[in-house]
């Protein structure tokens, strides 16, 4: 079947068209068209006021757009919430202080169309132990996996988290992961906004780039990392290194020679080698390596801020 544009939004988890969010003067989304499917786990980067927590608020219904449209399971977001298809984990949303986890994970459960078991919510999200404690007596942490107990108290089809383990150890961060893998596994949507740019290269198979509430990139960290284009060039060189023919290099987006190692970032690696072995100099233990998603990152933002400066 040939999909058409309408056939797409109606299909799509979520789907936003056009949508712009301005606070005063300061345009958090600017146009941003999107379309999530079901299954997809999604990661959401971007620096510092790139938009991502006014996107997830946009989707959740919590921030209206000024134009544009939001729809999630083809309703509106809060008929989409209201029938229990998405479960939310924002970044620091307050918890009820005078109840137990125990009280407010059953609350959450209650209130949910399609519950699930208090005890298996507690278990899941690694609270079993302190299901008894008030939730004002919570480290930081421990609040972080109450917070997504409450987000999966139901079988919702959309899971969105912002910024889940910020102040989540290693192991618990490993836990977290390994559970929102099974829920992924289970079919569901989820979508993710991080700065943990290892956790979006491990996690997701699509990562989404904002940057000042635009998208700047949209594809799984592969591609990602091919669209900065650069690769990182790494030799050891004997003897005395002319530092200023290395400068000259074709391509170079930056060096460093430190004792007999130099190592380059390139926009063109094959040019740059080439152009190496043409200075008459013999480099030993040369590697070629694709950059790491938190430098294909830092290289697609940069070079749109250049763009825009
Ligand atoms: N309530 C608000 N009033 C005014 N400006 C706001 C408000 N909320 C967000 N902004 C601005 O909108 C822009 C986008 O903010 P947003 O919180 O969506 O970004 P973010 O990508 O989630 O950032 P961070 O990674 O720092 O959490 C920023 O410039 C921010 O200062």
């Amino acid at each position: 079947m040939t999909m058409t544009a309408e056939t797409a939004t109606a299909t799509a988890v979520v789907a936003f068209d056009q949508v712009t969010k301005s606070y005063g003067d300061v345009r958090a989304v600017d146009g941003l068209t999107l379309a999530l499917h079901p299954g997809e786990t999604v990661a959401l980067l971007g620096p510092n006021g790139a938009g991502k927590s006014t996107t997830l608020d946009l989707l959740l219904g919590l921030k209206h757009a000024d134009s544009g449209s939001v729809a999630v399971f083809g309703t509106s977001p809060r008929e989409a919430i209201v029938a229990g298809r998405v479960g939310a984990m924002l970044q620091s949303g307050g918890l009820m202080e005078e109840v137990t986890v125990a009280e407010l994970v059953r609350l959450a459960c209650d209130l949910h169309p399609k519950r699930f078991k208090v005890e298996d919510v507690l278990t899941r999200a690694g609270i079993g132990q302190i299901a008894d404690r008030k939730v004002n007596k919570l480290s930081g942490g421990q609040a972080q996996r109450v917070r997504f107990a409450l987000a999966t108290a139901g079988d919702s089809d959309l899971i969105v988290l912002d910024e889940p383990t910020t102040g989540m150890d290693v192991s618990a961060r490993q836990a977290f992961w390994a559970t929102m893998r099974e829920q992924a596994d289970q079919g569901r949507t989820v979508l993710f906004a991080t700065h943990y740019l290892e956790e979006a290269d491990a996690i997701a198979d699509r990562v989404l780039v904002l940057h000042r509430g635009r998208l700047l990139a949209d594809g799984t960290a592969a591609e990602i990392k091919a669209k900065a284009g650069a690769r990182s060039v790494r030799f050891d060189l004997e003897g005395a290194i002319d530092e200023a023919a290395l400068h000259g290099l074709p391509f170079l987006t930056s060096i460093d020679v430190s004792g007999q190692t130099v190592r380059i970032q390139s926009s063109d690696a094959d040019a740059t080698v080439h152009a190496l072995y043409g200075l008459g100099v013999y480099p030993r233990n040369l590697e070629v390596a694709g950059l790491g998603l938190e430098q294909a990152f830092v290289a697609i933002t940069e070079a749109e801020e250049a763009k825009q400066s």
